[in-house]
């Protein structure tokens, strides 16, 4: 059988793409689904819509590519993290909307929680702060809120999962027979697995009041969970990443000290420790890179940033200054500069380095000169800003020096951003010729499961360069913009109680 498929299900879109042994693009399809946004800082899916997308894009890609299940080997499964799912274990149906990585209404239950040791409460076992980011709190408020709820999670009829959970119980049979499990990477994204057992923390799901009747098993990321039925029926479930550290995999980042950077809806960078756990004393968090098969757990440490590519996204649905996301680039070159200005999105508080859900958004420096186009500008060096905070705190906390950087994801074909991301960073930005490496990290975890690929060390000679970056911009002025955007941030702060 020639070819692997990998389901990567984002923020905003699903996709399926099915790859060769080169690690090629044989057939791909993409469908968005509806962002809902009940409140103010609240972010839900439709788990429904969630499922049929994900039915629809392997539709699209099997037709696309004029093949079916028998020519797959293998599909492996990628996923936007910490987004939260409770359903039936008897019918599948869901008792909440998916609560969304972005979405801040567990900030009381944070506090709470953190009355206790303070924000760093968990931070020993998980390698994560206590912040409205992560599925824990996300569960503990979905089992308060909908009536019923905690009983019948007691009693063993509901199941919790991320969407990778989630879509694997489904694809392996739903209500009949569906396997209820999640990988380290996904598990290590909840607040409630402990890093160095790799298994759920009793403590802090005592702390929590989750009962351990609705939690996934934790499985390796690279291993055959089940066979799929329906369209892909009896094609190997064999792979599961959280996309960012898909993207890890996908760039072959497999020594300690290499790193990636992923522009999309947010913007994750990772670098791989190897089998050490590093906690971090400059605001990234701990989390598994990976987890090939029986192999050791691979760590991470992680800089995540929650608004990147969705400022692009306000630009264009709120303000509606832009009609489609590429059209920034041509509004943006209208100007050499911002005009002075600096817009930081902390739509959702601010995450990496700073962890201050009191944040929230500010545009400084306004005058009568700034136009659409200054702001186009601010807009998309405020990506860049950020991942320079992250580096900045990656080179603190390993003491690695960083010769380049590896990017991939949506934002990474805006010249103008790359351009600036390297000038603003002093460092080399390299995309590689497959920039779709979530879906192809999601695509080798799978493939090495079922030996369709020998070993991680065969898969690094398939990455290329397609185009490098490098720094144009004198230190000076360098220093000074970066500056500006250091005391721009600090105007986010202490704005809700
Ligand atoms: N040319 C572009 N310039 C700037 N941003 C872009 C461009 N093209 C896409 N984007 C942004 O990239 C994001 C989509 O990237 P993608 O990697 O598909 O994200 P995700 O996996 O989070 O859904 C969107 O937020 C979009 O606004
Ligand atoms: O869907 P993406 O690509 O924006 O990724 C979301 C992250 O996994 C959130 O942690």
């Amino acid at each position: 059988m020639p070819y692997i498929a990998a389901i990567d299900q984002g923020t905003t879109s699903t996709r399926c793409m099915i790859f060769d042994h080169a690690g090629g693009i044989v057939a791909s399809a993409q469908r968005e689904h509806a962002q809902i946004y009940p409140q103010p800082g609240w972010v839900e899916h439709r788990p429904a819509e969630i499922w049929e997308r994900t039915q629809q894009v392997v539709r699209g890609a099997l037709a696309q590519g004029g093949l079916q299940a028998s020519d797959i080997a293998a599909v492996g499964i990628t996923n936007q993290r910490e987004t939260t799912l409770v359903w039936e274990r008897a019918t599948g149906r869901p008792i909440h909307n998916a609560i969304v990585w972005q979405d801040t209404r567990t900030d009381q239950i944070c506090n709470d929680l953190a009355q206790t040791d303070g924000q760093d409460r968990f931070r020993a076992q998980t390698g994560l702060p206590l912040a409205t980011y992560f599925a824990g709190p996300k569960l503990a408020w979905i089992l308060e809120h909908v009536p019923g709820a905690r009983a019948a999670a007691e009693a063993g009829d509901l199941l919790f999962g991320t969407v990778d959970t989630f879509l694997t119980w489904w694809l392996t049979g739903g209500p009949q027979g569906g396997v209820h499990v999640t990988d380290v990477t996904n598990a290590s994204r909840t607040l409630l697995m402990n890093l160095a057992t790799l298994d759920w923390d009793a403590e802090i799901l005592a702390a929590l009041r989750i009962p351990p009747a609705l939690l996934p098993a934790i499985r390796s990321s690279s291993e055959v969970y089940a066979l799929a039925v329906g369209d892909l029926a009896g094609v190997p479930v064999a792979g599961i990443l959280g996309d960012q550290q898909a993207a890890l995999v996908g760039q072959t980042c497999f020594a300690a000290g290499e790193a990636k950077n992923t522009y999309g809806t947010g913007c994750f960078m990772l670098l791989n420790t190897g089998p050490q756990i590093i906690a971090s004393q400059h605001g990234l968090i701990t989390t598994v890179g990976y987890k090939l098969g029986s192999q050791p757990a691979v760590y991470a440490l992680e800089g995540s940033i929650a608004i990147a590519g969705a400022l692009v996204q306000w630009l264009r649905d709120n303000l509606g200054i832009i009609k489609s996301a590429s059209e920034i680039e041509t509004l943006a070159n209208e100007v050499a500069d911002t005009g002075g200005i600096y817009i930081v999105p902390a739509f959702s508080g601010l995450f990496a380095p700073y962890w201050r859900s009191d944040a929230r958004g500010v545009i400084v420096g306004l005058t009568r000169y700034v136009t659409k186009a200054h702001l186009a500008r601010a807009v998309l060096e405020a990506t860049a800003y950020q991942t320079r905070e992250v580096l900045d705190a990656m080179r603190a906390d390993s003491g690695m020096a960083l010769r380049s950087l590896k990017v991939d994801g949506g934002m990474v074909f805006n010249q103008t951003l790359m351009q600036f991301q390297a000038d603003i960073l002093g460092v080399p930005v390299v995309r590689p010729k497959v920039a779709e490496t979530t879906a192809l990290g999601a695509a080798y975890a799978a493939g090495l499961a079922v030996g369709y690929w020998p070993n991680s060390a065969a898969l690094c000679a398939h990455w290329g360069v397609d185009q490098t970056w490098t720094p144009q911009l004198d230190e000076p002025t360098r220093t000074g913009l970066y500056q500006g955007w250091k005391k721009a941030v600090t105007r986010t702060f202490d704005w809700t109680p």
